[in-house]
């Protein structure tokens, strides 16, 4: 594990034994880069993103928790990727390295918790292996009441050819080609192919209800003050998600893992 910085923002970096590298800002726990073995930038970044904590990162994976999107009264996605996290267990073995990151509800700014009045504790794990990224996503009720929640790892992957990007797996839909501007919530299968131009990429996940495809296109991006008016074509998000907010039971957990394996 080395510290580094991800423009003003404190942020750590861990390097698997094959080379393979996640750099997470402690801010929002955000994954802000991520480069396999053979050197390929699998994220996309917004050249435009804030980087000094006044707003949430573009780019990367936002952590969305404990509203997704407009889906309720509190903040828009949510105050996990506002909030600075901690460190938690780090760590390297023969083939992986690994890093954890931490969130109460007193590590979240006052103005958010109250908005949000509730004792929680999320754990965001990053696992590199040879093949792949996982990240596991861990919300514990710490308090007596039940709250509701819904969250997702909102994943901006880099694309080498937008119209050529093909997305496959998701029930009951062709083929998904991206072109026209899209945000589409779907039943969440196990698994999706993503071609991004370049090698094939299975996304896995456990635990959650629904994948939301999104991508602004030209005229909305150019709205979006932290993304460079060419930029959309760059990425597209495809996002493990409970879109709508659940209850947990006092003392219960939730856990949801996305895997990303990637294929030449
Ligand atoms: O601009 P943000 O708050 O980061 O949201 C970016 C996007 O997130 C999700 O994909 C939603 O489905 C979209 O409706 C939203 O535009």
């Amino acid at each position: 594990m080395q510290e580094t910085t991800f423009g003003q923002l404190p942020a750590v970096s861990i390097t698997a034994p094959d080379g393979a590298q996640a750099t997470i800002a402690l801010y929002g726990a955000h994954l802000v880069s991520w480069r396999t073995a053979d050197g390929r930038e699998r994220l996309f970044m917004s050249e435009a993103s804030p980087r000094d904590g006044s707003a949430a990162i573009r780019g990367g994976v936002p952590v969305i928790f404990p509203q997704f999107s407009t889906r309720g009264p509190g903040q828009r996605h949510g105050i996990a990727r506002l909030s600075h996290w901690r460190l938690g267990d780090h760590g390297n073995d023969a083939t992986t390295a690994w890093a954890e990151f931490l969130l109460t509800q007193e590590d979240v700014p006052a103005e958010l918790a109250r908005g949000w009045p509730h004792a929680f504790a999320l754990a965001l794990r990053f696992t590199l292996r040879p093949d792949g990224l996982e990240m596991r996503f861990h919300v514990r009720n710490t308090g007596g009441e039940p709250f509701d929640f819904a969250c997702a790892l909102h994943t901006y992957y880099a694309v080498d050819a937008f119209t050529g990007t093909v997305l496959t797996g998701l029930p009951d839909t062709s083929p998904l080609n991206f072109g026209p501007p899209l945000d589409n919530v779907y039943p969440a299968p196990a698994g999706l192919t993503l071609q991004p131009g370049t090698g094939t990429v299975q996304l896995a996940q456990q635990g959650f209800t629904e994948f939301v495809v999104w991508n602004p296109g030209a005229e909305a991006a150019a709205r979006l003050t932290d993304l460079r008016d060419d930029e959309w074509q760059r990425f597209v998000c495809i996002e493990p998600a409970r879109v709508d907010q659940q209850p947990l039971a006092a003392g219960a957990d939730w856990t949801g893992v996305h895997t990303i394996t990637v294929a030449p």
